[in-house]
Formats: structure tokens, sequence, C-alpha cells
């Protein structure tokens, strides 16, 4: 199973090369991709935090100097880390797209972010990570849901298919609530590879509830979602804080915690259980147990124990 991890929104982060040098990582969601195209032709705007160096395209809140981030994907590939761009954070106002801007949105970020391109620069697509291509795009939408994202993620998998030798993915981070507003509709309707479910922040499904004896963790609710949904194969995630402070108070779970929650799911839904979701790596980072490990480390001998 996987350790998926969030990375770009840290206090006072390491740079991406850091984190792609530790083994119990298998996935980095870089983020994020905060502010979206209101009209077709608008380009987004990005945040990573302490990253890149400042400057953006003109006229617009896309970063261009993201050198770290550049500079750093080939050594993520070469450890041979899944490097998925995420959309949304809690900062995005995303708004509700139409089916066209959704499209054009799609176009931007495969043709801006995805495999390099000759005409697509010629057309004046920018290349905020250089020659670099992501794996796959992230859902992280935390309001403003719609009919868009499915439009978006069939787009996107449109695109994917031009490139049969390179694997591709979309994954999302629902709230626990059940349906969730802003992806239950994609999740229905559109491929998703992976679904890491945020099992904090709302109590009654959290995975806090489960440490506490509660029958309102929704983790098979959850596996039911993803079997009716465009994907039945999709592998459904335990988000997790990654540290005390990086989630409202009470929903972090520390290792000891964690195991019995993941031996039990581990063990029911092996088809469906994916791995652990990471609220996020530097919260991670600086959350070392008594042996020196960081969480994601746990996180990762709990998964092979
Ligand atoms: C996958 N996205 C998130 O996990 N976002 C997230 N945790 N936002 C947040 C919400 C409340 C307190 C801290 C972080």
């Amino acid at each position: 199973s996987n350790v998926a991890v969030y990375y770009g929104q840290g206090a006072n982060q390491l740079r991406l090369s850091h984190f792609c040098q530790e083994t119990s990582l298998d996935i980095i969601n870089l983020g994020f991709i905060n502010v979206f195209p209101e009209e077709v032709g608008d380009w987004p705007g990005s945040n990573f935090g302490n990253q890149c160096d400042g400057t953006y395209y003109a006229d617009s809140l896309l970063l261009a100097g993201c050198h770290q981030i550049w500079e750093d994907i080939p050594v993520c590939k070469a450890m041979g880390k899944t490097i998925l761009l995420s959309l949304g954070g809690s900062s995005a106002d995303p708004g509700v797209m139409s089916h066209e801007v959704a499209e054009w949105f799609a176009d931007f970020l495969w043709y801006s972010f995805g495999p390099y391109n000759a005409s697509a620069v010629e057309q004046g697509f920018p290349r905020p990570f250089q020659n670099n291509s992501v794996d796959g795009f992230d859902f992280d939408i935390e309001s403003d849901g719609g009919h868009g994202y499915g439009s978006m993620i069939d787009r996107l998998r449109d695109h994917y298919t031009n490139y049969p030798e390179h694997q591709f993915y979309i994954s999302g981070a629902p709230q626990c609530p059940i349906p969730d507003l802003q992806l239950s509709y994609a999740i229905q309707n559109s491929h998703f590879d992976f679904i890491w479910v945020q099992f904090y922040n709302t109590f009654a499904c959290s995975a806090r509830a489960f440490v506490e004896g509660l029958t309102t963790f929704n983790f098979a609710s959850w596996v039911d979602v993803i079997q009716a949904s465009a994907n039945p194969d999709a592998k459904l995630y335990i988000g997790l804080p990654a540290g005390e402070a990086a989630a409202n108070a009470g929903y972090y779970l520390d290792e000891t915690e964690v195991w019995p929650l993941i031996s039990e799911y581990i063990q029911s839904y092996p088809d469906t259980f994916g791995g652990i979701m990471l609220w996020e790596a530097t919260a991670s980072e600086n959350n070392l147990d008594a042996r020196g490990l960081t969480y994601a480390e746990q996180m990762k001998e709990i998964l092979y124990h």
C-alpha cells in the first residue's frame, strides 16, 4: 500500500527533493493551483508556499519562477515517486465552472504541466515546471463544487489516451461526509484512480471517531461509493493529519491509535484499500516518534507490518 503526502503549503518547508529522498513516500501531491479560470482563456493561479522566486507570468497569478520544483522533479522521478499537481486547497475559491471553462482549464493544465508539447508552447502555453511533466492531477476541492470537475477529468483523460506509453492519474480528496458536496458528481461519473478521503476536520465520520469507538467512521460507505462509481477499481486511501497542528484540534492520531484502524480496514477491504494520505509533508517531517521516525515512516511501517 502507498503513502501519499501533500507538499507545498508547509511552514518553512524544505525543498521537494528532500521529500523525494524519503523512501516512505510514494505519491506527492504538489499544492496548489489555487486560482481557477472564470472565462475561457483565463490563466489559473498557483501558490507553493515558500518555494518559487515570487515572480509571476505577466498579468497572471501563475508563478513563473518555481526553480526548486523544476530542478527537483527529476530527482523525484529518479526515486520512482508519482508527482501529482493538486487543484484547490482550503484557500481556493474555485467557483462553479461551465463545461467550456472546465475543458479550457483541463487543456491549460495539460499543455502547461503535462508532457512537453512544442506546438502548445508555440500557441503560448507556459511551462511553469519547464520540461517536467507531472504524473496527473489531484482535485482537492473544498468549496463551490459542481459538474465542471467531471468535464475537466473527462477532458484530461482524453489527453491521457494520446500517451498510451505513460501512466497518468486522476485523484480526489473529498471530505468524509457522503455525499461530498464538491466531488460526488465527478466521482460518480468520471474515472478516478485514487480517492483519499479527509477523515479529519468533520468529527462524525473522522478517524478520531473510530478510535473513540463510534460507528460513524465511514470508510465502509466510501467503499460502496467507489464500487458504484465510474471506476469501481479506484483505490481508497485513509487521509490523516500528519501532526497535531495539521488539522483542527483533536483529529490527530498517534501511531498507536492508527494501528488498529489500518489493521481492520486493510483486512476488510484488501482490494479497495490503497493506503494512507497525509496532510502534509512538513508536519510529518517535524513529527518524529521516540525512534526518530517521521510520521510518514511510522505510517509506512504500519502498512507493511
Ligand atoms: C487534502 N487537503 C487537506 O487536507 N486540506 C486541509 N487539511 N485543510 C485544512 C483545513 C483545516 C485546518 C488545516 C488544514
